[in-house]
């Protein structure tokens, strides 16, 4: 049975999906990393494939841009589709200093400002953090012999509603706290993981710095994303 926002029938989701932000990451990580890639969705133009790697059933899904968007994909994989592990392949801003472009961030906490997540429990100041097994998985994938050049770091992150926001005081802040990097998926996915009993964890590359000008173009963007998909996909085959 089809959901408002993915066309695919019960059974058409692996039970471990991939989930970049954008449609074209999605397909590409279909046609060059998994074996016999098959389309299961593509209502909005947000594409959904299942295919295999090293044997195993993966899926990959784009998420859109921002907390709802990924929270409306997220649910209805964990609802409806019996997915237990979803992992974000992402992009984001450096914050910190310790970053590079190309790095890779390991998002094991996220703070937001996201409205959806202000008032998920009255009173609360809720706590956005990933599958501690899945992270693990991943940090222990990127510190292993041959895992590529460029670090592969593991530390918070804030998740934004606001792209264009203009705020240097609350930056550095953020960053005297540790946070590394600024996206706009994370804390939403690791909620909604929570709430539905699924297993979540995001993996970013670091496409720009807030620090220095210095960004990557859409072309590289695109590319980077190798060393993160290796990470997750050996974070599902271990966890
Ligand atoms: O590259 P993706 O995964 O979309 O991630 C980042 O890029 C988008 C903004 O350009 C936001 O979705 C942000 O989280
Ligand atoms: O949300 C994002 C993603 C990439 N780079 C940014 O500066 N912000």
């Amino acid at each position: 049975m089809a959901t408002p926002h993915l066309s695919a029938e019960p059974g058409d989701f692996a039970p471990d999906v991939l989930m970049p932000g954008d449609p074209r990451r999605a397909r590409h990580i279909a046609e060059t990393v998994l074996d016999d890639a098959r389309l299961v969705t593509e209502v909005r133009g947000i594409v959904g494939y299942t295919g295999t790697y090293a044997g195993r059933p993966v899926s990959v899904l784009a998420s859109g841009m921002g907390v709802p968007s990924i929270s409306i994909y997220a649910t209805e994989l964990y609802r409806f589709y019996g997915v237990r592990r979803i992992i974000r392949i992402g992009t984001a801003g450096g914050m910190s200093p310790v970053l590079e472009l190309g790095d890779v961030v390991i998002v094991t906490a996220a703070h937001t400002d996201s409205a959806v997540s202000a008032n998920r429990i009255p009173g609360i100041h809720y706590s956005h953090a990933p599958s501690f097994s899945l992270a693990a998985a991943a940090v222990a994938a990127g510190r292993a012999p041959g895992a590529g050049s460029g670090a592969v770091h593991a530390g918070a992150v804030l998740t934004s509603d606001v792209f264009y926001a203009d705020r240097p005081a609350t930056n550095d802040l953020l960053v005297s706290h540790g946070t590394l990097a600024v996206e706009m998926e994370a804390a939403g996915l690791y909620a909604v993981a929570d709430a539905e009993g699924g297993q979540a964890l995001a993996i970013c590359t670091i496409s720009d710095l807030l620090f220095r000008d210095e960004a990557l173009s859409a072309a590289e963007r695109e590319l980077l994303f190798d060393r993160s998909v290796q990470l997750g996909l050996a974070a599902f085959a271990a966890a």
